[in-house]
């Protein structure tokens, strides 16, 4: 499973911006040319791109190119931007899963001999996404994340966004629980008060909470937050440990159900603690023994 706890756009018409991405630590870089690139800088920020892909070290962060939708320089970007191998595209205010089969073939078109598939992230930012969610997460074997955009689904809904995200409970819901019954994974929005750390850290915690498994962020500075949120802690490193030694004992003894610290521990409390030692091993916080 590769990480996305955190995957940080950079406006592809900024060279400094794509110079340094590769110092911040991200599990994935999104050069994007969509919406934080001006209509008349579309043509110089594919050429950026491009060139940033083949010449960049971006370290151990997955290269992701979020291009224009569909309807607009989607198919430009695509045959430009496919052959410099990112290894994934992020496709913007996906409807329908039809959009998603349209996407696959312009990039399988665009691939050169050798290179293995790019793979999608679909971005849901419409109601009509939203809608869609399951279908559209389940439209080619390519999809591995849905991703949540609050900021263009709020603006179509005609909703006020708010700090506590009322407005958007439901949307993230669904994305959610879209992606795990297609077994992908599901990011979040990102948070665009980039000063305000105390928010980013609860609007993390809630996503987290919902089932998210990474967050959209705007600026390095959330990069380390994120991370602090998603990250087991060595108190749920201590539990999981405990929780798979409690079942282990009872299975030993003839029983499927344990007890700890007074609580039932059955399948999905394991799989839980499991996934939690899974990620721990993953990020090297495991200790001896896990
Ligand atoms: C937010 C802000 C202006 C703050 O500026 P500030 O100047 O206060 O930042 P500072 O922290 O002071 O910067 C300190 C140093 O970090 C460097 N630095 C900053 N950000 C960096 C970065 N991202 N990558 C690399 N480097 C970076 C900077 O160059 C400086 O370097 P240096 O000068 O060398 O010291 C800035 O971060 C920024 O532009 N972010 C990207 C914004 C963006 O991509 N938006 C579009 C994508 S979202 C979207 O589309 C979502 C959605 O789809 C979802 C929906 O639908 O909801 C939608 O539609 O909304
Ligand atoms: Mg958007």
């Amino acid at each position: 499973m590769d990480l996305r706890r955190t995957m940080l756009f950079m406006p592809g018409n900024n060279p400094g911006m794509l110079q340094n991405g590769g110092v911040f630590g991200a599990d994935a870089l999104i050069l994007d040319l969509e919406d934080a690139v001006a209509p008349q800088e579309k043509d110089a920020a594919r050429l950026l791109v491009a060139q940033a892909l083949q010449t960049v070290d971006y370290a151990t962060s997955e290269k992701v190119v979020r291009i224009n939708p569909l309807d607009t320089f989607a198919a430009e970007d695509i045959k430009a931007i496919v052959p410099c191998r990112p290894d994934a595209l992020l496709v913007p205010k996906v409807e329908k899963p039809e959009d998603i089969i349209e996407v696959v073939r312009m990039a399988a078109a665009a691939e050169q001999p050798g290179q293995p598939p790019v793979k999608l992230i679909a971005l849901l930012e419409t109601p009509a996404g939203i809608a869609e969610a399951y279908r559209i997460a389940k439209a080619d074997a390519r999809v591995v994340a849905l991703a949540f955009g609050a900021e263009d689904y709020t603006a179509a809904l005609g909703a006020k966004r708010t700090k506590e995200g009322t407005e958007i409970f439901s949307a993230r819901s669904i994305v959610v629980n879209s992606a795990a019954a297609a077994g992908i994974q599901s990011i979040d929005t990102p948070f665009t008060d980039v000063n305000d750390r105390e928010g980013l850290l609860e609007d993390t915690e809630l996503a987290k909470q919902l089932g998210f498994k990474g967050k959209l962020a705007i600026n390095p500075r959330q990069i380390d937050d994120i991370h602090k949120v998603f990250n087991p802690t060595d108190k749920d490193i201590d539990w999981a440990q405990r929780v798979i030694k409690s079942i282990r004992k009872a299975e030993a003894e003839g029983s499927g159900v344990a007890s700890l610290d007074g609580k039932m521990v059955d399948a999905p409390i394991v799989a839980r603690a499991e996934r939690i030692l899974y990620l721990a091993r993953l990020l090297g916080l495991a200790k001896e023994g896990v």
